[in-house]
């Protein structure tokens, strides 16, 4: 039986406008889940929700909001096979990506419920005898999180923990294309012990509930990861409406290669940045930058290597390629695939949109190579496993192509030489620099998020977090004679 999905707001399931079908992108033929989806009513309802719970939520003590986060970890931990398996049929990661991302999520419960014993603020030295000044961290208030599919259990645990753990009362938009996962994540923190109204889920098309999320009233703050397109057009709507805003987007994260580079840590760590989830990451590499000298024998390496990878079924364990999530991304991604023919572009290495026994959405890990920097295939998000690779003379004229473009999000170099890898971690434009490392993959209790086009200049994950979703008050208390 098909399992059906509904919002949850205020304490309850319900019912929305009309119904749509989630889909499993290895076999598109598979119902994976039946979504009620909710249209701006109910959106509005949620916020009214999260407003009416906001000022119990708020004052419950810290410590006590991280034990329900606590709790929701152990829960999730308990369910992670089996909740990794359902975002691996819903989204096509593979299972093991989709298990370790489940885990992530749990440790990200867990981080945030141990930040509720954190200091909150700080006292200062006044300039008056008599005055006691301190300063300390309140919640926003209500939260809208809007979440894309490509981390459908990972992004929102990093964005739903600190907003609870910090007091504020959050309504939940996950992308359309994942509810179920999004539905396992609020069952384990409801099944936690979370109050009615605390976290409300919006099952909803982003083109009909979003309005409301981000320009109603009660919503005092918005964070947002997903496409450029949709999150500067939010950013101005949240701005004209006096909300705080924080974005995630786009990258176009290069690799750089440079000549005395370990190649069997270079190729492994370039391949698994670009062609692992399907290259479906902010974080993914999408520009490889090779010195000259190794050109030949990196990409002659990087080609066989992404050939060898197993295109497939992605709960198959031995599979490390599934489907892109989508129809419309696999048409997408192979509209960039014909684009890079006509930029002038050669394959070393697939190039073709595919189906696995004649069905999914599969694009063979592909590398390009014969492409303008300023071409379209290098300049932009294609969010698919496609890898340009570019030629260097040079360290100064890698870093020069890695800044060349919008975005700057996370950059790798591959390099034996401390100087010039201490040199990229200064002159590369992103918010996130690995060494010897693929550009994807983050740890939970740093700083994330990105430069330039990539971001609104705010960062997500760690401590950084709380930045995000409190607000400083400043007390002065006097001593009365
Ligand atoms: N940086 C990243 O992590 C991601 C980047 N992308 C990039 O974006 C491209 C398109 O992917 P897509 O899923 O369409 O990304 P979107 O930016 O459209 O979606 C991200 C989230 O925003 C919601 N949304 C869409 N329209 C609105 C709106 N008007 N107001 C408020 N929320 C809205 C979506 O809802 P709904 O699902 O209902 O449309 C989803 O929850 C990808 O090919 C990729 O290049 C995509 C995902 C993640
Ligand atoms: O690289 C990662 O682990 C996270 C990437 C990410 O945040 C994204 O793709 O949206």
């Amino acid at each position: 039986m098909t399992v059906e999905l509904r919002s949850y707001i205020g304490g309850a399931w319900r019912d929305g406008v009309r119904l749509s079908d989630d889909l499993n992108p290895a076999h598109p033929s598979e119902v994976v889940a039946r979504t009620s989806l909710a249209g701006a009513e109910l959106a509005a309802e949620a916020v009214q929700a999260a407003r009416s719970a906001f000022a119990a939520w708020r004052a419950t003590p810290a410590p006590a909001r991280g034990d329900i986060l606590r709790k929701a970890a152990e829960l999730l931990e308990e369910r992670v096979e089996s909740v990794g398996r359902d975002l691996t049929r819903e989204e096509g990661k593979t299972l093991a990506e989709a298990i370790g991302e489940t885990r992530r999520a749990v440790s990200i419960l867990r981080y945030y419920a141990g930040q509720t014993l954190e200091p909150d603020g700080e006292t200062y030295p006044s300039s008056s005898r008599v005055t006691f000044l301190f300063a300390r961290r309140e919640p926003v208030g209500v939260v809208s999180v809007i979440t894309p599919w490509n981390f459908p259990i990972a992004i929102p645990a990093w964005k739903i923990a600190p907003a609870l753990a910090y007091g504020n009362t959050v309504v939940w938009k996950p992308a359309e294309l994942v509810p179920l996962t999004a539905v396992h994540l609020v069952q384990a923190l409801l099944d936690a012990g979370l109050p009615p109204g605390v976290l409300n889920l919006v099952l909803g098309k982003g083109s009909e509930v979003g309005d409301i999320l981000v320009t109603h009233p009660e919503v005092d703050a918005i964070t947002f990861t997903g496409s450029n397109v949709v999150g500067r057009a939010l950013q101005h709507k949240a701005i004209e409406h006096g909300k705080k805003v924080q974005l995630e987007m786009g990258g176009k994260n290069p690799a750089v290669v440079l000549a005395d580079a370990n190649l069997d840590v270079a190729v492994e760590q370039v391949a698994r940045g670009a062609f692992l989830s399907a290259g479906q990451k902010c974080t993914a590499t999408s520009r490889v930058i090779v010195e000259r000298a190794i050109l030949p024998e990196f990409q002659e390496r990087l080609a066989a290597l992404a050939q060898s990878w197993k295109l497939g079924d992605p709960l198959e364990p031995d599979t490390r390629v599934g489907p892109l999530v989508s129809e419309d991304q696999l048409q997408k991604v192979s509209s960039y695939l014909q684009l890079a023919r006509r930029e002038g572009g050669r394959f070393l290495a697939g190039g073709e949109a595919t189906t696995i026994n004649g069905e999914g959405y599969y694009v063979r890990p592909s590398i390009v190579t014969d492409l303008d920097q300023g071409s379209h295939v290098a300049q932009e998000e294609i969010f698919g496993p496609v890898a340009a690779l570019l030629p260097a003379a040079s360290f100064e004229e890698a870093v020069a192509l890695a800044n060349a473009t919008p975005f700057g999000l996370s950059a790798s170099l591959f390099t034996n030489n401390l100087s010039l890898a201490l040199r990229f971690a200064s002159e590369i434009q992103a918010g996130v620099v690995k060494i010897n490392q693929e550009s994807a993959g983050l740890e939970f209790q740093v700083p994330f998020g990105g430069m330039k086009d990539s971001s609104s200049g705010s960062r997500e994950q760690g401590k950084a977090a709380r930045e995000f979703f409190t607000q400083w008050k400043t007390v002065y208390i006097d001593q009365l004679p």
